[in-house]
């Protein structure tokens, strides 16, 4: 009976197929698990037939639908483990066969492929110019180094005609997985030991001097680009998990970021929506967990939601149940609650954001502070609290970073007045702000670390004071902190500078570029909507961009409509929700998304009434509990759906007055709160992997592309 293995190549593709063509996949490999070997050639419904012109003989067709072909890598050396490569339409399936070679590395053992044709052409037409050229990519290193990490000869003379990074990037895709990873590596500076010990040396097989050679046992060694298949319950399951290739596999440039045996300090990961990072986030966890047997790792998060989801994915990544007792995942705010709990017997029960502007327009007014409540409460939150200033000297001598207006002495004076009676009100009525607990517990765990390894996702929302905590909670050292985040999702406006903190990534800073959720029509869409400004990068020590940033999948083009009243819109949501289900959308893979609760509720009820269930983020619904999900913007950070509908998208909603600082008081911090709501119409735009439905009623908002 054959054994059956899945490369990379399949999975990557695996969830855009439509239904029909998912069931011939599964039907068609539920045979490659019945059948005996001479069968399955036989079989007239399968069609395992070969490919004219093949530059590998062992490349076959198989049959999954009328116009669908799978292909497939057949043994043709009594092995009897057949790898499923890739399914496409009939003639892309053919195109993508015929030039494909499977080669077996000879210092890592694994299985690779190369587009042998292009290589053929591509590599004669280079030579003249790299004559030419005063020094390539790989002078310094020698031929024997370069075989020695398994370069073999048609990849060496491939090397040996790269003059600049940019040209070894045009071979991607090209060259032999592992070979590629090599040169890439040489190519950024490491050395030929640091390259043998990450890639080599991580990928060799247990007993490399083996000597079965069989297509089977380079399959086995693949395991970062194969899965094995090992029965029928298996293969069931592995088919029908949506979203689940990332589990097995990485992207190179997500793999060597998750994957560097250790960092000498912090590191960190950023990347537009979509591009992997809390893929890579949670990879690196499970690459700390398994490096050391004794580690506790530290993995947060911004939201509760978020963290339940962690737990959940983290749970499936790691093969061995008791490291998930070695990790806490949680918010840094829970984190920080708990730690002073412990540590003072009591819980904290912090006022949220509303209660603490209250309490500053009453103490504006008691001693009629020259101000607004929203003026004060950001001067205490963007300075005070995050240079942690505790008197009033210290802040009379701070930096007032990302404030644009100027505070003589005498002004600042009376704000410390301001600050001090808000402090002094606040303990009166036995409350905190969340950014004070956070401030309690850092001094707490300042002098018991309780983390070896801290992992933070979603980074770019945290304010200093939450900076403060993750520093205290794990020693100073290598692999202390590893960060993902996206600075061009910052919504709540807190900008750091992690140097300060004591937090430095410098050379230890990687940026993932390809985006695995949604077609580039939805990207190109939304990136407009930040009006190309230049954002502060994660550290606060420079500025960040999109460039590079792209998706190789592609489909419909957003859809925007302005409608004439509420309830038209909502109507028209309505018949949209309809029509993605008509086509086949699961209710719980669609999300309805508006600025403000009401709106939500009008559409909610509005859902429901036409027999659409509906259920609210917020509510914490696990992944199958069926429903169209509804989110404030906020609630979206994190998320993705098939579908996504914006809706409400008004002049009125977005920019939202209230919460802009007016030019003449702040013009800084106005331009960064105007920043903040554009960031979050991107953020909830980029949840869409397949399908953008923005609407509005009125006139519609000026963050929206023409
Ligand atoms: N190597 C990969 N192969 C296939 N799918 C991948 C890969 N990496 C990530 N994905 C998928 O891409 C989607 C986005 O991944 P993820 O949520 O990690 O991105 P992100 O950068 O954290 O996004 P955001 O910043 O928008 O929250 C997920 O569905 C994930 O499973």
């Amino acid at each position: 009976m054959a054994q059956l293995a899945f490369a990379s190549s399949f999975w990557e593709t695996y969830d855009r197929l439509e239904k029909p063509v998912k069931a011939g996949v599964r039907k068609a490999m539920a045979k490659f698990q019945q059948l005996p070997i001479a069968e399955l050639y036989a079989d007239k419904g399968l069609h395992l037939e070969a490919i004219e012109n093949a530059r590998d003989k062992r490349v076959r067709t198989i049959r999954i639908t009328q116009s669908y072909r799978g292909v497939v890598l057949a043994p043709d050396d009594g092995s009897e483990m057949f790898l499923l490569l890739a399914v496409d339409t009939h003639d892309e399936a053919y195109a993508w066969a015929v030039k494909r070679l499977f080669t077996v590395n000879t210092a890592t053992r694994g299985l690779e492929v190369r587009n042998v044709v292009a290589l053929e052409e591509i590599t004669p037409s280079l030579e003249p110019a790299a004559a030419e050229a005063s020094e390539r990519l790989f002078d310094k290193h020698s031929d024997t180094v370069l075989r020695h990490l398994g370069v073999d000869d048609q990849v060496l003379r491939a090397a040996r005609v790269i003059t600049t990074r940019e040209q070894l990037e045009a071979f991607s895709g090209l060259l032999p997985e592992d070979q590629f990873e090599v040169l890439e590596y040489l190519a950024e500076g490491f050395n030929a030991d640091e390259v043998y010990r990450d890639i080599v040396a991580e990928r060799r097989p247990a007993e490399p001097e083996s000597t079965d050679d069989s297509l089977a046992m380079a399959i086995t060694n693949t395991r970062g680009r194969i899965t094995l298949v090992s029965g029928p319950d298996e293969l069931e399951e592995i088919l029908n998990q949506p979203f689940a290739a990332w589990r097995v596999f990485l992207h190179r440039s997500q793999r060597r970021v998750a994957y560097r045996a250790s960092y000498n300090g912090s590191a960190q990961v950023t990347g537009g929506p979509g591009t992997g990072k809390t893929v890579v986030a949670l990879h690196r966890t499970k690459h700390l967990l398994s490096r050391n047997p004794e580690a506790r790792v530290l993995l947060t998060t911004f939201t509760n939601a978020l963290a339940t989801s962690l737990r959940d994915n983290l749970r499936r990544l790691l093969e061995d149940d008791t490291q998930l007792e070695r990790v806490e995942i949680t918010t840094v705010d829970s984190l920080a609650h708990r730690v002073v709990r412990e540590h003072t017997g009591t819980a904290p029960s912090p006022i949220g954001d509303a209660d603490e502007r209250q309490l500053w327009r009453r103490v504006a007014s008691r001693l009629d502070l020259a101000w607004s409540e929203q003026f004060l409460a950001q001067e205490y939150r963007h300075v005070v609290l995050a240079q942690d200033l505790r008197a009033e000297e210290e802040y009379l001598a701070a930096k007032r970073r990302g404030r644009g207006s100027q505070l003589r002495a005498a002004q600042r004076k009376q704000v410390w007045r301001g600050v001090e009676a808000f402090l002094t009100e606040l303990e009166a009525a036995g409350n905190q702000t969340h950014l004070q607990v956070c401030a309690h517990a850092a001094t707490v765990l300042g002098k018991e670390q309780q983390f070896d390894h801290v992992v933070v996702d979603e980074a770019q929302d945290l304010h200093p004071a939450q900076w403060r905590v993750l520093r205290a909670t794990v020693p100073v050292g290598s692999d202390d902190l590893f960060i993902a985040g996206d600075p061009h999702q910052r919504i709540y406006d807190n900008r750091v500078s992690l140097r300060s903190l004591g937090i430095n990534v410098t050379s230890r800073s990687s940026r993932l570029r390809l985006n695995y959720r949604s077609t580039s029509e939805i990207l190109t869409w939304s990136a407009k909507v930040l009006d190309n400004e230049p954002v502060d990068d994660l550290g606060g020590d420079g500025s960040d961009s999109l460039t590079g940033y792209r998706s190789l999948l592609s489909g419909r083009p957003p859809l925007m409509a302005t409608h004439s009243s509420q309830s038209e819109e909502v109507a028209a949501l309505v018949d949209q929700v309809r029509s993605w289900i008509e086509r086949g959308v699961l209710t719980n893979e669609i999300a309805v998304c508006t600025r403000f609760n009401v709106l939500l509720d009008k559409a909610a009820e509005r859902l429901q009434t036409e027999g659409i269930p509906v259920v609210r983020v917020k509510n914490r619904p696990s992944a199958e509990d069926e429903g169209v999900r509804l989110a404030t913007m906020h609630a979206m950070k994190g998320l993705e759906f098939r579908c996504v509908a914006v809706i409400g998208a008004t002049v009125k909603a977005l920019p939202f007055d209230r919460d802009i600082t007016p030019y003449e008081i702040d013009a800084q911090q106005h331009c960064n709160d105007v920043f903040k709501q554009r960031c979050l119409l991107f953020v909830a735009c980029t949840r869409a992997r397949e399908e953008l439905s923005v609407s509005c009623n009125g006139t519609a908002s000026p963050f929206l592309p023409a």
